[in-house]
């Protein structure tokens, strides 16, 4: 980080937002930051087909650009903001990147979003001395209930890091974290939420088992682990001791946990995240690689 020479760096009420490929994340992002109350005035966004434009119009009321069928779309939504939020897949990214530099004030801090790509690979297709922070959100955005880990680049201001902190605060929970954590980040909360979804399917197909009709083990399900979420974020309890508070002696629970216990669920958790962390070093390779 570096320090600003002068504060031209807007509030973040005024700050134009853009947001260039807004699809699953970008558009949680966007929605969180709109919840927070930001005018929609100050916000425009790109996508590449015209009907997703339509959809986020509507949903959102703010300018949106198709990049299919307008070469300038996302160029022109780059131009004259403050903070643009880069959300188009990993290997699409410095393409993206180069494709907006032109557009770009010297001082609008360009934010990616994608795992994998480091501050690095952004800064070299942008001019030099361009402000970039890569971030790495997760979809919880959408209620303003994500996280949001930022790593600053080499040239961005504290004043901007602030800003983009400041917009993205919004959407949820902002830390920063040195840009070497960012692929274990990306394994536990950025791939997160999807490992939570994927137990409360598992859940649900178990209450099918036990003989409940799908609906109901469906909602039984989604309500248990949304309410058990809201539980740990409302009290001084961290999870181990709310999972103690659930398990009496010689109970029901206490077979189910000896089971996943002995069973090595803890294993299986700990291997599947360590091949989320490794599969984003490998795409960092894989792009280096093109
Ligand atoms: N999904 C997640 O939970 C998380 C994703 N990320 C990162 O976010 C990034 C996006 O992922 P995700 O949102 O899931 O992907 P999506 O495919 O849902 O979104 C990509 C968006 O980019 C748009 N797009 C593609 N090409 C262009 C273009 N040339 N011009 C303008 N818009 C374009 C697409 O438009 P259209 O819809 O019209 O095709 C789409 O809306 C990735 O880099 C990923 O690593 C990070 C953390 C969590
Ligand atoms: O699956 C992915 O690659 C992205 C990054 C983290 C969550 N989704």
């Amino acid at each position: 980080m570096t320090e600003s020479p002068c504060s031209s760096v807007p509030s973040v009420h005024a700050a134009r937002v853009a947001f260039i490929g807004t699809g699953s994340m970008n558009e949680s992002i966007l929605a969180g930051v709109l919840a927070s109350g930001k005018d929609p005035g100050t916000v425009i966004a790109t996508v590449r087909r015209p009907e997703r434009a339509d959809e986020l119009r509507d949903r959102y009321g703010i300018t949106v650009y198709a990049a299919g069928d307008d070469d300038a779309a996302n160029a022109r939504a780059a131009e004259g903001a403050d903070v643009v939020v880069l959300g188009v897949k990993p290997v699409g990214i410095e393409d993206m990147a180069r494709e907006i530099a032109g557009a770009l004030a010297p001082t609008a801090v360009v934010v990616s979003v994608a795992a994998a790509v480091t501050n690095a690979m952004i800064e070299a297709a942008m001019p030099a001395g361009q402000p970039v922070v890569r971030v790495m959100p997760n979809t919880p955005s959408r209620v303003q209930r994500g996280v949001l880990a930022v790593s600053p680049g080499a040239s961005v201001t504290d004043e901007q890091t602030a800003l983009v902190g400041g917009v993205l605060a919004g959407s949820g929970l902002v830390v920063t974290v040195p840009e070497e954590q960012q692929d274990a980040v990306s394994a536990i909360s950025g791939s997160g939420p999807a490992y939570v979804f994927y137990l409360t399917e598992a859940i649900t197909d178990a209450g099918v088992a036990l003989g409940l009709d799908r609906a109901l083990a469906g909602r039984l399900a989604e309500e248990t682990v949304s309410g058990a979420g809201e539980l740990m974020r409302a009290t001084d309890d961290d999870a181990a001791t709310l999972r103690r508070k659930v398990t009496s002696p010689n109970g029901t629970t206490e077979q189910a946990i000896a089971t996943f216990d002995r069973e090595g669920l803890r294993d299986i958790v700990a291997h599947g995240t360590a091949n989320a962390a490794a599969r984003a070093a490998a795409i960092t390779q894989e792009l280096r690689g093109s």
